[in-house]
């Protein structure tokens, strides 16, 4: 399994109107290998801006991203990737969404349709196999989400927000979900919430961001013992470090 270093990164964007807003100032952490990394921070804070430079889709203007001591340079294999967005094929089925990136590797059929019901299985959704997108709950549907990039094997699953869209219940369930899943891959996660009962939940680490500029205000450990309890009063405790973080004005 590979780490990922944040190393000073800067992003500035330039507005429609010509203005610049600096969406992160010299944002610097580590995400060790087979852990599992939270980012929290409110809207504008660039986590989804930091998020797209770590996957490899726009570059830094200062600074860098190491995975696994190499600079990022693009998207790469070992960094899976799901979104809270509607990311599978609407014309494809579960299968042939988890298959999608199996084939595009050059795999034989036999091979990638055991491999994708291997996946579809552990995501909890066997017998939905044939089903096309449109027809699965929102639960469901990041589930398949989940399979469809784990199934390439990679190193490092980065989410966006990935259950953003989803209620309270579901929530809850795709939680402990990716945490069973988390536990029998060993993949490193770095995952992006709004929520911080979600992040205490989730995470090993907990990194708190500031809006306006986006700066790193917090590098937490998280060491309640899992499974967590979310009534607990520990939980409770560091849910309220974490509030204290991201209500502190910005280091600077
Ligand atoms: N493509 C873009 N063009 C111009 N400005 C942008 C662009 N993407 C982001 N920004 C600006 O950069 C800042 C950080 O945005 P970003 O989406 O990374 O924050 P965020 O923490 O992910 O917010 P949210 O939680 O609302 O998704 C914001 O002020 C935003 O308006």
């Amino acid at each position: 399994m590979l780490d990922i270093s944040i190393d000073h990164v800067y992003k500035t964007w330039k507005t429609s109107g010509g203005r610049e807003v600096s969406a992160l100032e010299g944002a610097s952490f580590n995400v060790p290998r087979g852990s599992f990394c939270c980012i929290v921070g409110p809207s504008g804070s660039g986590k989804s801006t930091l998020f797209d430079i770590i996957a490899g889709l726009i570059p830094a203007d200062e600074g860098q991203v190491l995975v696994g001591g190499k600079a990022v340079e693009g998207p790469g294999a070992e960094r899976g990737v799901v979104f809270q967005g509607q990311s599978l094929f609407p014309w494809r089925t579960v299968q042939g969404n988890v298959e999608f990136g199996l084939a595009a590797r050059g795999m034989g059929r036999a091979e990638r349709q055991k491999i994708a019901r291997s996946f579809i299985e552990l995501v909890g959704l066997s017998g939905f196999e044939d089903a096309l997108p449109s027809t699965l709950s929102g639960g469901m549907y990041q589930r398949a989400s989940v399979a469809r990039s784990l199934a390439t094997s990679p190193d490092i699953l980065l989410m966006d927000e990935p259950f953003g869209a989803l209620d309270a219940q579901s929530r809850e369930m795709m939680q402990a979900e990716l945490i069973r899943i988390w536990q029998s891959q060993g993949t490193t996660i770095l995952f992006i919430t709004h929520s911080v009962q979600e992040a205490v939940f989730l995470a090993d680490k907990i990194i708190v961001m500031s809006a306006r500029p986006g700066r790193v205000v917090s590098d937490m450990e998280v060491t309640l013992p899992r499974p967590r309890d979310r009534t607990g009063a520990d939980f409770g405790q560091v849910m309220r470090d974490v509030y204290e973080h991201l209500h502190a004005p910005a280091v600077v």
